[in-house]
């Protein structure tokens, strides 16, 4: 019942407005992320006619057991549209149990009655302006070239034809060097590529910062990144430096700072010192730091003005703009 639980939750921070999905689910325990994401993702899809299921079926004035319509969503979604709720019996999956049969019969009645065959034409449709972002890849030029990624690539099936039009297509950017546009919907969470830190998923908003700071690949160069985790600001200075030189990468959270040293490792950043501290208490004359001729900083969370492929999810229709924060792929 706690994955039930852990996902109602997520579904109570977004509708209190606390952040985006990517966000919200990037605070939950790594080891439920996917599986929770997977069933907070699909019960948005369907959340009005869920709604309008339990309304009809009048679950939660019945069963006060069901503490909120967040509960009561993801478990009447796997009732209905997965292969039932996935934990053992207890008084809250029989509560819902006991209204399986008029629960099924107001789904069926909303699908008569808005004239869909499948389940799936019930599912919230895409944000067009969603969909016509990229998924962006970026190459990590510190473990290979982009010329060796897109030959690789090619050699999987892939085509130069563009992002648009072909499952298959990709393009490379034309502003950002090293920064490769797939279909929106392709998937790299279980590419050995991403794992081995070869490609990192990181929107092309978030690679102007270190291109335009340009901080020089040599040898006595030291360069800051205030404000560090997840670390895909770093790892792309530190690829811009080609290694050399000196990083010094700065996070004050524990938990982020772990998080940062783990990016940092996958992406082979030899030049790069994750310090965890905060960085307002260095001193600028402190001889280790006192010779950086470039910083970025990168501290607030507010992604406003992105558009995010999930947030059109959010709310009754309404476009939802990012707040992006923590492992997000445009960070
Ligand atoms: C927006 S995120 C940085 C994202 C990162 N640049 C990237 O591209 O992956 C901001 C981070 O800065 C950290 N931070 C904020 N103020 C800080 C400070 N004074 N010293 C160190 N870290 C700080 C936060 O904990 C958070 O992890």
């Amino acid at each position: 019942m706690n994955f039930y639980f852990e996902a109602a939750k997520v579904l109570d921070r977004l509708d209190a407005k606390q952040g985006s999905i990517k966000g919200v689910i990037a605070t939950v325990p790594e080891k439920d992320r996917r599986r929770t994401a997977a069933l907070v993702i699909e019960t948005l899809k369907y959340k009005t006619v869920l709604c309008d299921v339990i309304t009809a079926a009048n679950l939660l004035k019945e069963e006060r057991k069901i503490t909120s319509l967040n509960l009561a969503l993801v478990l009447v979604h796997d009732l209905l549209l997965v292969n039932g709720i996935q934990t053992s019996e207890g008084p809250i999956k029989q509560a819902v149990l006991r209204h399986k049969t008029r629960l099924r019969s107001e789904f069926q009645k909303i699908k008569i009655k808005r004239g869909v065959k499948s389940t799936t034409d019930l599912a919230r449709t895409g944000d067009d302006r969603a969909e016509k972002i990229p998924r962006y890849v970026r190459v990590n030029t510190t473990c290979w070239t982009t010329e060796e990624a897109v030959e690789s690539f090619l050699s999987r099936g892939y085509t130069m034809t563009g992002p648009f039009g072909h499952s298959k297509g990709f393009a490379k950017d034309q502003h950002i060097p090293d920064l490769l546009l797939f279909p929106p919907d392709t998937q790299f969470v279980d590419d050995p590529l991403l794992h081995t830190g070869k490609i990192i998923l990181q929107d092309k908003a978030s690679c102007f910062p270190a291109y335009i700071l340009a901080p020089p690949a040599a040898n006595g160069t030291v360069v800051i990144d205030a404000t560090a985790a997840p670390g895909n600001k770093t790892s792309h200075l530190c690829a811009l430096m080609k290694n050399k030189g000196k990083l010094y990468a700065f996070e004050r959270d524990r938990k982020r700072f772990a998080t940062l040293q783990t990016m940092l490792n996958r992406a082979k950043c030899r030049n790069t010192e994750p310090i965890n501290a905060d960085f307002l208490t260095i001193a600028p004359d402190d001889e280790k730091y006192a010779t950086a001729t470039h910083i970025l900083l990168d501290p607030s969370c507010s992604g406003s003005g992105i558009v995010n492929r999930l947030d059109h999810l959010l709310a009754n229709g309404a476009m939802l703009i990012a707040f992006a924060e923590g492992a997000g792929s445009h960070r």
